[in-house]
């Protein structure tokens, strides 16, 4: 007998394992990551998200703190084909609903061919397929969550001192861990500010960039954050990772659109389309930049030929779709911290001339 269900939107009811129990519902993605399981449980951007894990193995390393990208468990819920206790127990004391022994290739296989969809999971002692399916139907979009940002952002502006004279606006829509310590390693200093901070807000931190972060959900939806954008472009260097590609380019008059599945993993090869060198990405996105508007495209990638990487020389701007913090992945991008860096002190040395 099965004591978890998982309810998909074309009307599929599969069994699995409960190993943390609850009912949920999200959109439902995966991840081909091998490892990095506690960085991605953690990252902010799959708020309103069912991760499942194609890996078949996933906690075989432990749990531990350091490795978080943020305080809680981000997804609704995980899938696996097999979890460890230490992942389930954590995931169970969070209060997350997750659930095991159950052909994940089947969950990958119908998401690339269906696309992301709504889903549903019982889970537990209790736990009927009814229950999964009704709260399959009560799922909503991803672009119905209209302030997804506010549960992942900060409420208050935070700092973080790196111990240089560089200053980073970094609207939080839900920004991972590293990409913080990333800019503090290098000396700069972060001032945090929530994803509806106004121009005042951000000009009252003289920043020498304005960096937009990573985060869940539909770009469009950051409505305050592309005002922001749109307010300081040109007059202050912009940067963004994910979600933050995606605020800067609409900000700036070009367009964003959902893709079928997305990307989520940490192999996406990512070709320089200046050096025509490929590297290795991670990535976590359901969303891709449509129309670049007035940035030039400098990256893209390898595998479906989607903006990678935009650039604009007249108004210092630079983004990446990818993460170059990783956490988890390769580490070969991580020189774009120092691009951004360079951006804010090249153009704060224009300024003062
Ligand atoms: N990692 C991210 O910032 C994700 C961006 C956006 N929510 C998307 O799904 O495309």
């Amino acid at each position: 007998m099965s004591d978890a269900y998982i309810a998909l939107a074309d009307g599929r009811v599969l069994e699995a394992r409960a190993r943390a129990p609850g009912r949920t519902r999200g959109e439902l993605v995966f991840t081909t990551a091998y490892t990095g399981y506690e960085e991605s449980l953690t990252d902010p951007s799959y708020a309103e998200q069912i991760l499942t894990f194609s890996y078949p193995l996933i906690g075989n390393y432990g749990v531990r703190t350091e490795r978080f990208e943020s305080e809680s468990v981000q997804p609704r819920a995980a899938v696996a084909r097999e979890l460890t206790d230490d992942v389930a127990d954590w995931l169970a004391g969070e209060d997350v609903p997750a659930v095991d022994h159950i052909d994940t290739r089947e969950i990958v296989t119908t998401v690339r061919e269906e696309g992301a969809m709504a889903c549903g999971i019982a889970a537990g002692p209790d736990a009927t397929p009814e229950d999964a399916v009704a709260e399959m139907e009560a799922c909503k979009p991803m672009s119905d969550h209209v302030d997804i940002g506010a549960q992942v952002s900060v409420a208050e502006p935070t700092v973080h001192e790196g111990g240089g004279d560089v200053d980073v606006a970094l609207l939080d829509c839900g920004a991972k861990g590293s990409i913080i310590s990333s800019l503090t390693e290098r000396d700069a200093d972060v001032h945090v500010l929530p994803y509806d901070a106004t121009p005042e807000h951000v000009a009252a931190v003289e920043p020498d960039v304005l960096f937009v972060s990573n985060g869940p959900g539909d770009p469009e939806n950051f409505v305050a954050a592309q005002a922001v954008v749109d307010e300081f472009a040109g007059d202050l260097p912009l940067a963004g990772i994910c979600l933050g590609q995606q605020v800067i380019t609409s900000a700036l008059g070009g367009s964003t659109e959902k893709m079928a599945f997305g990307h989520r993993g940490v192999n996406q090869p990512v070709k320089d389309l200046r050096t025509d060198k490929v590297v290795m990405t991670t990535q976590n996105h359901g969303y891709t930049v449509a129309d670049t508007g007035p940035l030039e495209v400098t990256q893209v990638n390898v595998n479906d030929d989607t903006v990678e990487g935009l650039d604009s020389e007249e108004l210092d701007v630079i983004t990446r779709q990818y993460h170059p913090e990783a956490n988890p992945g390769p580490h070969d991008s991580l020189g774009f911290f120092d691009e951004v860096l360079d951006l804010a002190t090249s153009s704060r040395r224009l300024a003062a001339d």
